[in-house]
């Protein structure tokens, strides 16, 4: 599947890019005002009545936050547009189709000849300005919201990412890689199929805490699991693994379970990662109400080669909400995630508090409260040796980063957090 090929859903129009300034535009009279959307003063449902450039935007993910950081862009004619992807050559972006003018939009009866919807998006191409920041994750990915000068097909600014999921490289300096931005859920698939991997989940759900967004997950396929008393066990255990994380067993093929997953992604943006072959694919079709992933029943193993199947990069949703899938994000590796590593087993770095020595390492230290509750059985060993191994990872990829650059990061992603926050959480906790 080429990368193109995106671009051929049938409510999106791609447009070439355009490098003439103002070619065939004439006055400003002949190219209208780009339509900007209304900033709100509380965060619109999808449904609001925003206008259609308002409409197309919320149904992309935009809220009142957003609108509020781009106000300074609108007044200077730039239209906002959310990044589908990154190539060589810049990026595709979704803007509202109301913004695009007509004379320049060269096909408005795309694929089976029907007109672009009002209200709805529209992909376009548009160059990048360079980024000279030396860190690599601060470069544009799929996610992030930019303004877009639509006369020149130009970004020329992203709003800032209220969080980030990020991946190690495999250079050996590692400085990670930005996969998706702004994203509120991520939603980790386990297969109920096979016998539970609580270790791989532990390393997603630390991966996700990392991100700023909320994990949730998905134990897939539950058909396959007839017992409803083993099923209620099997979620159980999970749930106890990840406190404080939704847990819901789904089965894309009966349909069970798919409701509660579409209102838990509805406000806002999700993603979905998890182990090759545990239906992530099956999971977004189904959640998309058609065939837009490649489902494919043999890989091999190692599922190298895969990420050519992967067709789209950002689908807004008929249930409401924005699914994030892009290639190479689907079996993310941890990345500098000593605070998601913290989260998952919060419990052990509460015992860590009570330990005597407050640098404990919890090996053979007197007076370890870890090694306490691991004696008396409340600590279970499964969970220890999973939080060493991940903690140890963590420290050996954050040895090999550049502490400055690693030291502003967290410094800028605090702030940021703190600023997107407040509208997360709305979008999280909206639909429950
Ligand atoms: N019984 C059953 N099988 C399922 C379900 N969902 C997916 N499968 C099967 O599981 C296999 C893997 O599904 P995919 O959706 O391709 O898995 P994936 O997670 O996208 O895999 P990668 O693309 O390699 O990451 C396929 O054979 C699907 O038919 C389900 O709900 N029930
Ligand atoms: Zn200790």
């Amino acid at each position: 599947m080429s990368p193109s090929s995106s671009a051929s859903s049938a409510s999106s129009v791609s447009l070439p890019s355009s490098s003439s300034p103002s070619a065939g535009s004439g006055s400003g009279g002949a190219f209208p005002a780009p339509a900007v959307p209304t900033v709100p003063t509380v965060p619109a449902a999808p449904s609001a009545p925003a206008g259609d450039s308002g409409e197309a935007l919320f149904r992309l993910g935009w809220d009142a936050s957003f609108a509020g950081e781009f106000a300074p862009y609108a007044a200077d004619g730039l239209v906002p547009g959310r990044i589908v992807r990154v190539d060589r050559g810049g990026c595709e972006l979704l803007v509202p189709a109301g913004a695009v003018p007509a004379e320049r939009n060269p096909d408005p009866h795309p694929a089976g000849g029907a007109p672009t919807p009002r209200g709805d998006a529209v992909t376009v191409r548009a160059t990048l300005p360079p980024f000279p920041d030396p860190d690599p994750t601060r470069r544009p990915c799929t996610g992030d919201w930019a303004a877009v000068d639509l006369a020149e097909r130009a970004v020329r600014a992203l709003l800032p990412r209220r969080t980030v999921l990020l991946r190690s490289t495999s250079s050996k300096r590692s400085d990670g890689q930005v996969l998706a931005a702004n994203v509120d859920h991520v939603v980790v698939a386990v297969s109920l199929a096979a016998e539970l991997d609580l270790g791989r989940a532990e390393r997603f759900l630390a991966l996700a805490w990392e991100s700023g967004a909320g994990p949730l997950i998905v134990l897939t396929k539950a058909d396959l699991v007839s017992d409803p008393a083993v099923r209620d066990h099997l979620v159980a255990d999970v749930a106890a693994t990840a406190p404080g994380v939704p847990v819901l067993a789904v089965s894309a093929r009966t349909g069970e379970g798919m409701a509660d997953l579409a209102r838990e992604v509805a406000g806002g943006t999700a993603v979905l990662i998890g182990q090759s072959g545990a239906g992530k694919s099956t999971l977004v079709n189904a959640l998309l109400g058609a065939e837009v992933q490649d489902v494919r029943a043999n890989r091999d193993s190692d599922g190298k080669g895969r990420h050519t199947t992967t067709t789209r990069d950002l689908l807004p949703l008929p249930t409401g909400g924005v699914l994030i899938d892009t290639p190479g994000l689907r079996g993310v590796g941890l990345w500098d995630a000593g605070q998601g590593v913290a989260q998952v087993f919060a419990e052990i770095e509460e015992l860590g508090r009570d330990c005597r020595f407050h640098d404990c390492a919890h090996t053979t230290e007197p007076g370890c409260a870890v090694l306490a509750a691991l004696a008396d059985g409340s600590l279970p060993r499964r969970r220890l040796d999973s939080y060493r191994k991940l903690a140890r990872e963590n420290e050996w990829i954050a040895s090999r980063t550049d502490a400055r650059l690693r030291a502003e990061r967290r410094r800028r992603w605090k702030q940021q957090q703190a600023t997107g926050r407040h509208m997360t959480e709305r979008k999280r906790g909206g639909h429950r």
